[in-house]
């Protein structure tokens, strides 16, 4: 088995005097994607910005590739972890293509002037994900569905290892939540590991090789896909009655009993 990528073991994180994770653990390996799933408030964020050493754990370890997060410097970090936070701030007016040629910053030599290697790059992702249009727009003039793309792709130029997205669905029209959890599948195949907070347990179901259910700062169950999203354990995430179908397709859903 290959050595995980990400390693957090007994982590705890408090807020003021309020205890927002305990006692998480979770290993993510090359090659899986991982969803969480939780109620509004569970953690979910939270658990993200550990992992990426923007929320301080008050007990427990976040290991990247084998080292201790807190000892890694931010530069090197950022060749190998990219994030994908939920929202931009757009009040400092870059285009697209400034905003996406951020992901290069690692890369990026001693003037810090991105390369044509770089340009080309970005250009690149941009194309594949169908934003070109938006390279020489401010970000300021976009939608928000069009900001989690340039998002999607400012982390993907950045070439990571490990991706960790907060709700990158969020905003986004059927066909663009389809297409961004394709493209990510595509690079977890290519051996790159995602770790995805999602709400749509069914894009969930389609996407993800591992999941872990948060609930109220705790990890609920974790595990396959497959075995852990069933009515019992969404039921006791959700405090909601699920029902299981099969498409004609063959693909497991799940409906709110409510929504019948
Ligand atoms: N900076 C902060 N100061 C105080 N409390 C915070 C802070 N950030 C988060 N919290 C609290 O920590 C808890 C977990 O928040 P978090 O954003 O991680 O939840 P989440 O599962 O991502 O929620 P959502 O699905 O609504 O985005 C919430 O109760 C939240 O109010």
């Amino acid at each position: 088995m290959t050595s995980p990528l990400l390693q957090v073991e007994h982590l705890h994180v408090h807020q003021g005097q309020q205890r927002v994770l305990h006692e998480v653990g979770l290993e993510v390996r090359p090659g899986e994607l991982w969803c969480i799933l939780g109620p509004n408030g569970a953690g979910k964020s939270t658990l993200l910005r550990a992992c990426m050493g923007m929320a301080r754990p008050s007990a427990g370890t976040v290991r990247i590739d084998g080292r201790d997060l807190a000892a890694i410097p931010r530069a090197e970090l950022a060749r190998v972890l990219a994030w994908v936070p939920q929202y931009v701030d757009t009040s400092m007016g870059f285009t697209g293509l400034e905003l996406v040629l951020m992901g290069r910053s690692p890369y990026l030599g001693l003037w810090g002037l991105p390369s044509s290697g770089d340009l080309q790059k970005a250009r690149e992702v941009m194309r594949e994900l169908g934003i070109e249009y938006l390279a020489s727009r401010s970000v300021m003039a976009t939608s928000g569905g069009e900001r989690r793309l340039l998002l999607l792709a400012r982390a993907l130029v950045q070439a990571p290892r490990l991706m960790l997205l907060d709700e990158p669905t969020a905003f986004l029209d059927l066909k663009h939540q389809v297409e961004l959890l394709a493209h990510l599948r595509e690079r977890v195949r290519g051996g790159m590991a995602a770790v995805v907070v999602l709400h749509d347990v069914n894009l969930a179901l389609a996407c993800a090789d591992r999941v872990l259910l948060l609930k109220q700062g705790a990890v609920l169950a974790q595990g396959a896909a497959g075995e852990i999203l069933r009515e019992d354990l969404l039921r006791a995430l959700f405090d909601v009655d699920m029902d299981r179908g099969v498409t004609n397709a063959g693909q497991v859903v799940f409906v709110p009993r409510t929504l019948r």
